[in-house]
């Protein structure tokens, strides 16, 4: 008999059904016109559309009938025999259109919310939203089509924006987290001036205006010297900016430091270590379990202890705040919290700091070290933070976190964007721009001390002019590295430019970007001495060259610590040990063999990088030197604790650290 057919029509199935029917439809409302769509999908950051997607995007918003415009097209044009890139534009072009975005400033906005009430119903306030933000979205194209700008890739998801617009209502003082290493390209002037517009959360017209207050955070402030902060604070003080320098990074190192030298005294008192008890509120110490592992590890060659002794380290305006000091500016910078009563006159009882800022500038970091825990998940990869959330901080203070965004920018180029790490690497699809970008930034010298390279030039003799092209670098990375295509053998450009993208972004490779006037040689020059001082004692990876017809011979080049030309002579000589003493010439490295000269892994040997120069000239590990540089910097502060924390239990979090999820 076959089975009786449930009658009941109301089952689990049929209610997921519905539940995905009516989400589907929610979201063809919202603003995106794929239907398969969950509530993380809604939040998705979109910076890049295909022209079909932002045709039936456009459409969707406008929510009415379109015709289709045929759109003009650009052919860029590259004259033959040219070494520009054509991915990056040339050192004219570039002043020119500096000058044409400083002028037209004023014309890329943030998308307001429109002015709301109570009252609205929720398809009312979403077709007004809707239409504010198709408006803003035609007006950015206007600056792209009819005055030929080029923009940054910018954040096109109305969800996402309603994201930052929540969080604006809600906090007293935003804070607009920046990258050390390239401020301005960061901060976004049109989000200070929408601040003061922000309505209250009430959404009565006049009751928030002009109250809120902005802050520019310099993150990783680690990666700057003691001059370059100085310099940017001048920068600073001239524009007007209120801002202050902090670096997660030290911030955590010092946590960690406080954490094991409590674990160290209790040993030392010999107390047994047995289940944690809960800690008892009179102590200061927040935490004591700990993975030993430093979210900070790749960037961790970075820091400037020696600068700190300078009078330039001694400048307060340059100083990098520590977590109690940035705290106590919170305080300081907040507005006064009665003038945003509630329609039943009372006070919000907490300041509530809003966190603003690009994906990857360490909006997450900056949490947890104020916390001094991990509670917001952190990664190398950018756009990790989706949705906002709000941390109690202590009973005074609330932070409320926003998702990374990216906010509409006149453009250099794309592979700006990449090496600022707003781009996913991962999603790098023209490697040659970015990576021309790098040799343009880092000097040759550092190029090859870093990862133990010769890279060969096109001397002027030779025809070319001297200078690192990104071809020429790659390809010396990646035969070091054993990297090949698959089939003829011929080195991974591709491959190579992921990996030392990836060290750009996370400062292995360091870059940074100086104030207005101030010239990029003389701004990086102490930066790239101490790359070089670090890596001083690297040794050269072997080089191997296939010569051509009955000559062929590999070999591989004396290791080295200095890039010259070689001459004739040395050439055979060089030729002539190698092939005699080919047992002493060391083997290339291979992917997973070990070590570079066969021996089996070590952790200084496979990233010898994560070495650093201590103030002696002593090369110390990574954590090691950031903490030294804390402490010289921060005397007596691994006592300080916080209280306000100590009953948060550390949950331990993988730091998605070197990989992308
Ligand atoms: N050197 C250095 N690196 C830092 C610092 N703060 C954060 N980072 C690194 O920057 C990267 C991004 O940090 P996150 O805190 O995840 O950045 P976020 O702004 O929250 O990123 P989204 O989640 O994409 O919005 C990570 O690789 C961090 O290790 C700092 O003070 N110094």
């Amino acid at each position: 008999m076959p089975p009786r057919r449930d009658l009941n029509p109301s089952g689990l199935g049929r209610a997921i059904i519905n539940r995905k029917a009516k989400d589907a439809k929610r979201m063809q409302e919202s603003g995106m016109y794929i239907s398969d769509l969950d509530s993380t999908s809604r939040l998705k950051s979109v910076t890049q559309e295909g022209d079909l997607d932002e045709f039936l995007n456009t459409a969707q918003l406008a929510g009415t009938d379109f015709t289709a415009e045929r759109r003009n097209v650009k052919i860029i044009q590259q004259s033959a025999g040219s070494s520009q890139n054509p991915y990056l534009l040339s050192e004219q072009e570039e002043i020119s259109t500096l000058q044409k975005h400083q002028e037209n400033k004023k014309r890329l906005r943030v998308p307001r919310r429109p002015a709301w009430t109570r009252s609205m119903t929720p398809a009312e306030l979403e077709k007004q939203e809707k239409t504010a933000f198709l408006d803003w979205r035609r007006g950015l194209a206007s600056l792209q089509e009819e005055d030929n700008f080029l923009l940054t890739p910018f954040e096109r998801n109305l969800e996402v924006w309603r994201q930052l617009w929540r969080v604006l209502e809600r906090s007293h003082l935003v804070v607009q987290i920046v990258d050390a290493r390239n401020p301005l390209r960061f901060r976004c002037e049109d989000l200070e001036e929408y601040v003061h517009d922000v309505e209250g959360a009430e959404g009565e017209s006049g009751t928030g205006t002009g109250k809120r207050r902005c802050l520019l955070l310099i993150n990783k402030a680690d990666l700057l010297t003691a001059a370059q902060r100085c310099q940017w604070a001048d920068y600073f003080d001239q524009q007007g900016i209120q801002y202050a320098f902090f670096s997660a990074a030290n911030a955590a190192a010092l946590q960690q430091a406080r954490r094991e030298a409590a674990l160290a005294s209790e040993e030392a008192a010999g107390v047994e270590n047995e289940e944690p008890e809960e800690p008892d509120d009179s102590t200061d110490e927040e935490d004591d379990s700990d993975d030993g592992e430093s979210e900070y590890e790749s960037a961790d060659e970075f820091y400037f202890s020696e600068e700190e002794d300078s009078p330039a380290g001694r400048d307060p305006r340059a100083k990098v705040l520590s977590v109690l000091e940035l705290e106590d500016l919170f305080q300081k910078m907040a507005p006064d919290l009665s003038v945003f009563s509630a329609p039943n006159g009372k006070s919000p009882e907490k300041l509530i700091v809003g966190l603003v800022g690009y994906p990857n500038v360490g909006k997450s970091s900056t949490i947890n070290s104020l916390l001094g825990e991990k509670k917001v998940s952190v990664s190398s990869t950018p756009g990790k933070t989706k949705h906002f959330q709000t941390i109690n901080l202590s009973d005074t203070i609330m932070l409320c976190d926003c998702p990374g965004l990216v906010f509409p920018q006149f453009a250099t180029t794309k592979a700006d964007l990449i090496c600022d790490g707003v781009l996913p690497i991962d999603q790098m699809k023209e490697h040659t721009g970015p990576a021309a970008l790098v040799a343009k930034r880092i000097p040759k010298e550092v190029l090859e001390a870093t990862y133990g390279l010769t890279i060969k030039v096109k001397l002027v003799e030779e025809g070319g002019d001297g200078k690192v092209t990104a071809e020429n670098f790659l390809i010396a990375y990646a035969i070091g590295r054993g990297y090949t295509r698959s089939g003829q053998g011929n080195p991974d450009e591709a491959r190579a430019a992921r990996y030392v993208m990836k060290d750009y972004v996370t400062a292995k490779l360091l870059y940074c970007h100086p104030p207005p006037a101030i010239p990029d040689s003389s701004f990086n020059e102490r930066t790239h001495e101490l790359a070089l001082a670090r890596y001083a004692d690297k040794k050269r990876a072997p080089v191997t060259r296939v010569g051509k017809g009955a000559d062929t011979f590999v070999r591989t080049e004396p290791l080295s610590t200095t890039a010259a030309p070689q001459s004739s002579k040395s050439h055979d000589l060089d030729r002539n040990f190698f092939e005699n003493n080919s047992a002493l010439s060391p083997r290339p490295f291979v992917q997973g063999s070990g070590g570079q000269d066969g021996t089996s892994f070590t952790r200084m040997r496979v990233y010898p990088h994560q070495n650093s120069v201590a103030d002696n000239g002593m090369v110390i590990s990574g954590r090691r030197a950031r903490l030294a540089s804390v402490l010289a910097n921060n005397a007596g502060v691994l006592g300080e604790g916080k209280k306000h924390h100590k009953k948060i239990k550390r949950v331990k979090q993988r730091s998605g650290k070197g990989y992308d999820d």
